[in-house]
This record gives C-alpha cells, structure tokens and sequence, in this order.
C-alpha cells in the first residue's frame, strides 16, 4: 500500500480575462450541487442568462485582485501544498473542484507516483452541498471510472476541531493585536436556504429560524449555517469576546431566491449607520485569500463601511500558509497515516 494526499480547493479562472473567466463559470455554475434546479432550468440559467453578462463583470473583478503569479487562491493553495509536503514524508497533491487543475489529474499525478491510497483533503471547514459534497462526489466518480484499484479516504468538515479553532482563534487574535474595532463580523460565504434544506438528513428540522441551528440534531453534520454559527461561537469563547461585540453575516448571494442571511453588504451598512467607527472582518468559510475575500470583502466592504461613515476597516487574512495552519494538516495527515481504520466518509 503506498499512501498520498490530495488537498482540493475550489478552483479559478486560468486568466482574468473574459473568455477564460466565461469557461471556468460555465463549468463552476453548471455543477448541479451549486445550482441546484434541474438540468434544463440550469442550462437556461445559466448559459442563457448568466454567462452572458457576469464574465466581463467577474473579470474585471478578478483583474483587480490578480497577482503576477497568477490567482491568489491557486498561488497561496500552491504555497499551502509546498510547505505541507516538506514535513510529510509521502507525495502531497493538490487539486481544485473547477478549471484546469482537475481531480482526476491530482489523481493522475499521484498514481503516477505508485499510491493506492489517498487521504483526500477538502480545503473548506464547513460542509456544504457546494463544498464537501461535490468534491467527495466527483472524486469518487473520477476513482470508479479510472482508478478502480485506488482507496480514497477523506477529511471530514473540520469546524469545530479543537484544533483548528485554536488556530483560527491564534491567527485572529494576532491579526487584530494593536488594532481599533468596535465590532469583529466573521462573514461566510452564502448558499441558498434550499440547500441547508436539501443537506438536511432528519428532513425536518432545518427550519432556518432563530432556533434550529442551537437545537442539537443529527442533521448539524451536514448543516452548512449551524457549522458556520458553531465557529463563531467557539472562537468568541475562545476569545473571550464580550456579547454584542461580534456576530455573523453570508456574503455573495447571486440570483433573486432567498440566501442566508443577515447578508454582509447589508451588515456592514448597519453597523456603519449604527455608529461604528472601527471595524474588523474574518473570513472562515475560506483557508485561502480569493476574489471573495480580498475583492468582495477588503474592497467592497471597505467602501460601504466608509460611505456610512466608518473609519478603520481590518480585514483579516485568511490562514492561507500560517505555519499553525500547515503543522495542523500535517498533524491531521500524520494521525491518518497511522490509524489503521479508514476516515469516516460522508
Ligand atoms: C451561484 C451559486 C454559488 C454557490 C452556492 C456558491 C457557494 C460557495 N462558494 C464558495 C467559495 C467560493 N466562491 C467563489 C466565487 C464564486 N462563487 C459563485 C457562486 C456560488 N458560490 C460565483 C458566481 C463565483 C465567481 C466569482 C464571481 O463571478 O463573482 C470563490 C472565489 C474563487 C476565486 O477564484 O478566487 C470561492 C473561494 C463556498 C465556500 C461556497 C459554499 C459554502
Ligand atoms: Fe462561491
């Protein structure tokens, strides 16, 4: 048995320009587990609709962000998968869910290698049908079609591991040391409710109301909103941060059906006319800097925050390649590499 490793994030376009943003989008808003309607809806959708106007748009957005070497959230996933590979004594791959660096050739890369057996990584702390679940569903897809002799285990989502709260709490704690706020806001990427809906296992208790989140229930293993709710409170915990001094907020919705909310445009509006002067904004949904954090939120948010007379706006990097970060993989690959059951599989 020769073991390896595949972390997989979530992909970017090959270049900030239109035609490239256009291909990765297609492929991205095409994945029946991020839209979410039936095929033909979806084809309607989203090739009849979105493609034509959002690329130009995204690629102007990207451009903005973009860096020398390349897409922040491949570079800084690159870096990530570096330094993990220099304390990991098997190969370490890397892999995104959209666009050219595929599964199946991650996949490819490592069985060229020899390995038989992959401790597949999903890069996101939370589960969700357009996290997890689609990366785990593809992955074994791609392993049944051309690599039947292979045994894939995998991370299960990771949001409330003791660990990774602590570094989480560690890398807040030193980004905000020094710094002015009146208010930390941890903002999550949104989904819409329908797909807290459709994760729900009891298939009646996500009601997405003031109370199903804190109610335990089997169905927080696969509830996107709970998992985002329990990092916040266990970082505030952790933190000791006062009540009222903090809270959380989706960003990105896209499209007219209801997202989760509060939604973070309309957050950092309300704290602004609410007379916040100082502010701070973490980002857990992400282990890597990308358009949504570093365009979205260090950008956009900053400007909403000012127009409602905000001054300081910290915006917190993601873990990308802290060192804490990169010994927690390591740690979580090391204690896989030596247990002698498999991973628990979603
Ligand atoms: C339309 C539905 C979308 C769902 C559902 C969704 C879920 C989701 N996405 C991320 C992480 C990222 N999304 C990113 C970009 C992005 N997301 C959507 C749409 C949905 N995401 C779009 C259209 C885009 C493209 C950008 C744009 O055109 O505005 C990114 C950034 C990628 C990058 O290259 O930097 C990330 C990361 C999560 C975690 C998530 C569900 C929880
Ligand atoms: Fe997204």
């Amino acid at each position: 048995m020769k073991k390896g490793v595949l972390l997989v994030n979530l992909g970017s376009p090959d270049s900030p320009e239109p035609k490239d943003v256009k291909k990765y989008l297609d492929e991205f808003l095409m994945d029946e587990r991020v839209i979410d309607v039936p095929y033909w809806a979806r084809t309607l959708l989203v090739r009849g609709i979105i493609l034509n106007t959002r690329p130009k748009a995204s690629a102007k957005a990207y451009k903005k962000i973009w860096w020398e070497e390349g897409s922040p959230l491949i570079v800084l996933s690159e870096q990530l998968q570096q330094k993990v590979q220099e304390s990991v004594d098997f190969p370490v791959g890397l892999a995104m869910r959209y666009g050219s660096m595929s599964i199946k050739k991650g996949l490819q890369e490592l069985a060229d290698k020899g390995v038989d057996t992959v401790f597949l990584i999903p890069l996101y702390p939370q589960f969700a049908m357009a996290t997890t679940e689609t990366i785990l569903v593809l992955a074994e897809e791609i392993r049944q079609e051309h690599f039947p002799n292979m045994t894939i285990e995998n991370l299960p989502a990771f949001y409330n591991n003791p660990d990774y709260i602590d570094v989480l709490s560690n890398s807040i704690s030193k980004h905000l040391e020094g710094k002015k706020y009146e208010h930390l806001l941890f903002s999550y990427h949104g989904v819409p409710e329908r797909h807290i809906r459709k994760s729900d296992i009891t298939k009646s208790h996500c009601k997405i109301d003031g109370s199903c989140c804190e109610t335990p229930s089997p169905a927080h293993e696969f509830c996107y909103r709970h998992q985002c709710k329990e990092v916040t409170r266990l970082v505030a915990e952790k933190l000791n941060f006062a009540p009222g001094t903090y809270s959380s907020s989706f960003q990105s919705r896209l499209g007219f059906d209801p997202w989760l909310q509060p939604y973070t445009d309309r957050t950092i509006e309300r704290l602004g006319k609410e007379g916040v002067k100082n502010m701070a904004i973490v980002t857990p949904a992400f282990v890597s800097d990308c358009l949504e954090t570093l365009e979205e939120i260090a950008m956009e948010g900053e400007e909403i925050f000012h127009e409602m007379g905000g001054k300081d706006f910290t915006t917190i990097p993601c873990l990308n390649t802290e060192t804490p970060w990169v010994n927690l993989l390591v740690k979580w690959i090391n204690n896989w590499a030596q247990a002698e059951t498999a991973t628990v599989q979603h």
